[in-house]
């Protein structure tokens, strides 16, 4: 079967998109997805998205694999890419806001009109049982929780925006060794459903430096997710201001955790790569 596909990419992090609008099933299986995203021996992405139809009044649902297959409940920068997609698709009947259904809720970007999306990230979950973690007690916050990776003492906070990320303040991130960190964060035994990690320097309370190791799909060049979640926890752990911007390798995201609402909305750009046409095996 041979399927049409386009790439786009937010700040490096980037994504085969499918327009999978007629049909609720996704075209492609998580088997696939993997192979789709071999940057050898595929198209090469950090996952694979879809625009599905609609639920519960929503404009259309996104579902996602990573690069190894798994699926996340969300997807920053990738929910961006999605809003940029769907207005491509839709040309002059594209809307400037749409309601996506995730597995994370209903969350909402809009189009700015100047190649940049600002999205309704929706309000962090911050309780122990909801990350998911056992490094405090299940309706208990992981806030500068030490834990023990590779020898030495990390002050870890958990963060979930629908997604888990565990989020660490460092003196310098250029130095972290990701490749061999990274891992051990995303497989050790107190994130049952695996997590998400970020390295974060706090270069000043309204800017921050930050590398992320993926769950699923190792080092990206930025995770939104991530940088929101960072955000919420430089505010917990009273490192950060409420608005940011959080420089990833791959560029600038603004993000900012109100304190209105409680909920954080991120701002970056979505950019279209390339499209085709490739024979699924
Ligand atoms: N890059 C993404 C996050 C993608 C999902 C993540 N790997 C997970 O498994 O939770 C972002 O921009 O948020």
């Amino acid at each position: 079967m041979e399927i049409e596909f386009t790439k786009y990419h937010g700040l490096g992090n980037d994504f085969i998109l499918i327009d999978n609008r007629t049909d609720r099933k996704p075209m492609v299986t998580s088997e696939q997805a993997i192979q789709l995203c071999s940057r050898h021996f595929g198209i090469g992405a950090d996952g694979v998205i879809f625009a599905l139809p609609g639920q519960d009044g929503t404009d259309y649902s996104m579902r996602i694999f990573n690069s190894d297959g798994s699926e996340p409940e969300m997807c920053g920068n990738g929910i961006r890419c999605l809003a940029q997609f769907l207005s491509d698709l839709e040309g002059d009947n594209a809307k400037t806001q749409y309601r996506i259904h995730t597995l994370a809720g209903v969350i909402i970007p809009k189009l700015e009109g100047n190649g940049k999306v600002r999205v309704d990230m929706g309000i962090p979950l911050l309780m122990a049982a909801q990350i998911p973690t056992t490094l405090a007690a299940a309706d208990e916050k992981a806030i500068n929780t030490p834990l023990e990776v590779a020898l030495q003492v990390w002050q870890v906070t958990c963060v979930s925006m629908g997604n888990p990320h565990a989020i660490t303040f460092v003196e310098d991130v250029a130095a972290i060794p990701l490749e061999t960190i990274g891992p051990l964060f995303e497989h050790h035994p107190v994130f049952p459903q695996r997590t998400n990690t970020e390295f974060i320097q706090v270069v000043r309370r309204d800017y921050l430096k930050m590398r992320v190791w993926e769950r699923g799909a190792g080092i990206t060049l930025a995770c939104g997710t991530g940088a929101c979640a960072a955000v919420v926890a430089g505010v917990l752990t009273g490192n950060c201001d409420r608005a940011c911007t959080v420089e990833l390798p791959g560029g600038c995201l603004e993000i900012e955790f109100s304190e209105v609402d409680q909920r954080v909305y991120m701002t970056g750009p979505a950019e279209l790569v390339f499209t085709g046409n490739i024979s699924l095996i």
